[in-house]
């Protein structure tokens, strides 16, 4: 059945909410074949006072996540990777738990911890010390190492930075070639993604772009400008750089089987619930939402400092959606900025 058309009103009724509590400015774009709708609000430079227009470069954060698992499953289809060995297997020093599969790691269910619940426990000192830092994959994959598995590999979904950290590394050590070569062959110039980088360990946004904007855990103090950094802390599991219409693109081409053969697009898409309620899943490194409508659609969320995101298509990839938020450690804006999603997809202002 067609979709109901975009509800744009709902839509900039979303990006002033989010501005009400403490966003400098949202930008959504909705594209469904030629048509594309466009709403941009508030500022993209705070200092400069810049409109913020929906063409702007922004950090995706773990939307990057996407990205690598187009590459993984690729290497799969290629007979290079087996996605149920051992990830061990793949890497140059092993895991802790040889149980840990690479397919485990792909559905964050492997169990190894998330290294950056300590590193942004305290939200602008720990940015600001790895702001400029470079990381190796190993350096990440051992700060996880450290600390016990959240549960036995396989056992449970328990989302890690790690896993994406690990893959990375899977990536580049059986093909000798950085991810960066990968995305930008496998993904970017075959889509014509011109608006698309990874430029780890760069800290500079080329081109047109929404500066980002850190809330502080003392929410009274002024927000930090957090747009320069090298994402050394996340590489392939957070520092890819976009817009939303190569996001759009991006997502659009992965579930009309632009991307993968069929095989591994049905494993990435083949969804276990996360939440309680069921709308909420995971595949592998893709999300899916079951809206008010009960539309599903797939893509991923991203925080990194200074950015929301929300990137998500529909089922054949028809109509794709793009929405940023340029603040972030603010929950309430992330919350208000996913209303975005029924407002797109449902046509409907959510209840
Ligand atoms: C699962 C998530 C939400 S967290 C994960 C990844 N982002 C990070 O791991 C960064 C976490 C710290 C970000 C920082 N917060 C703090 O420092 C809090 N003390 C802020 O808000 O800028 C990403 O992106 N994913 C999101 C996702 O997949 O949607």
């Amino acid at each position: 059945p067609a979709l109901p058309a975009p509800d744009v009103a709902a839509v900039a009724a979303v990006h002033r909410t989010a501005l009400s509590q403490g966003a400098p400015g949202a930008l959504t774009r909705i594209d469904e074949g030629r048509r594309s709708y466009r709403v941009a609000t508030g500022e993209a430079d705070t200092a400069a006072h810049t409109p913020m227009d929906t063409g702007r470069r922004f950090r995706v954060g773990s939307v990057s996540k996407t990205f690598t698992s187009v590459v993984l499953l690729q290497l799969v289809a290629e007979g290079k990777v087996d996605l149920d060995a051992p990830a061990n297997r793949y890497l140059p020093e092993p895991l802790p738990d040889e149980r840990i599969t690479v397919r485990h790691l792909l559905s964050h269910r492997s169990g190894l911890y998330d290294y950056t619940n300590d590193m942004f426990y305290n939200t602008v000192p720990g940015f600001e010390a790895v702001r400029n830092k470079v990381f190796s994959y190993q350096e990440l994959i051992d700060l996880s190492t450290v600390k016990p598995l959240n549960n036995a590999p396989g056992a449970a979904y328990s989302y890690s930075n790690t896993n994406f950290v690990a893959l990375g590394a899977i990536i580049e050590h059986v093909t000798g070639t950085p991810v960066a070569t990968h995305y930008r062959q496998r993904i970017f110039t075959p889509l014509g993604l011109k608006h698309t980088s990874y430029v780890h360990p760069r800290t500079t946004i080329s081109g047109t772009y929404a500066r980002g904007y850190l809330r502080q855990d003392d929410t009274t103090l002024p927000l930090v400008d957090s747009t320069e950094q090298t994402v050394s802390w996340a590489q392939s599991a957070g520092a890819v750089i976009s817009n939303a219409k190569d996001l759009n693109r991006f997502f659009s081409a992965l579930l009309s089987g632009k991307l993968l053969p069929e095989e591994q697009l049905r494993e990435m898409t083949t969804m276990v619930p996360v939440t309680a309620d069921g709308k909420q899943s995971y595949g592998l490194g893709l999300r899916g939402r079951t809206l008010s409508c009960g539309t599903t659609v797939y893509g991923h969320t991203g925080t990194v400092q200074g950015y929301y995101t929300y990137a998500f298509t529909t089922s054949d990839g028809r109509r794709s959606m793009a929405s940023l938020a340029n603040t972030s450690n603010n929950g309430t804006v992330n919350t208000t900025l996913g209303a975005t999603l029924d407002a797109s997809f449902c046509g409907t202002d959510p209840a």
